[in-house]
């Protein structure tokens, strides 16, 4: 008999944005794989200073990987976090550009993602070029809840992060549609202005129920 096998991979899930102890409680009781805190960026109404992501983290379960994203920071702050293990990832948000990472890379030995914000092909040709270790494709410049054009993404075959508008209703349509590596959430999983812990707990158990086939 000629069996087909089916292979099937996991997409990991990021919850990004937590500011308060509630919100490390609520990461620790769903387990996504990363968590992000946007540092020293007061333009967002998500930042955390250093001091607060250095105690945040202290609380942090150790199977969940802590991301900082940075916006056009000084490239001596990302690289410090990372060198003292109170990061594990930096996640780029601004305008760093490949000299910025090249410099950042030569610094740690860390993971970076870069984060581009999705409007044309081009944009999309830039982040494949990327010497970052992880893309990540957004609709603007973080935060703003909304989804970008999705047709815009080919079939990509590096490990990327797809963020925007995503939630609980189009999770699924995302990812059998985009394969990416990851998904990345912040908006959708607030109430008020604040993370909710049974909305990260309802978007996490929605991405493990999901069985990508490859
Ligand atoms: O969330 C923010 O305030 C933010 C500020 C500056 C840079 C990035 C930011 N968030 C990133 O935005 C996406 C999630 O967006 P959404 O709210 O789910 O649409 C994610 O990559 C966050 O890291």
């Amino acid at each position: 008999m000629n069996e087909r096998k089916h292979m099937t991979a996991r997409t990991r899930i990021k919850i990004c944005g937590l500011t308060r102890p509630e919100d490390i409680q609520a990461v620790n009781e769903a387990k996504p794989d990363f968590c992000g805190f946007i540092v020293e960026f007061p333009k967002s109404r998500r930042n955390v200073t250093v001091d607060q992501l250095r105690k945040l983290r202290e609380k942090l379960d150790e199977n969940i990987l802590p991301a900082g994203v940075f916006v056009n920071a000084p490239v001596e702050l990302p690289a410090q976090l990372l060198n003292e293990g109170t990061i594990a990832l930096a996640q780029l948000h601004g305008q760093e550009d490949e000299e910025y990472i090249t410099r950042l890379k030569g610094m740690t030995d860390q993971l970076l993602i870069k984060a581009f914000s999705i409007k044309t092909e081009e944009d999309v040709e830039q982040a494949l070029r990327s010497g970052a270790d992880y893309i990540l494709l957004d609709q603007g410049a973080g935060g703003t809840g909304e989804t970008f054009d999705w047709n815009l993404v080919p079939s990509i075959k590096r490990p990327w992060f797809l963020a925007g508008g995503l939630g609980c209703d189009n999770l699924e349509s995302a990812i059998h549609l985009l394969h990416p590596w990851a998904v990345d959430l912040s908006s959708s999983v607030e109430t008020d202005g604040h993370k909710d812990p049974d909305k990260i707990l309802k978007a996490v158990q929605a991405v493990r129920n999901i069985e990508e086939e490859i």
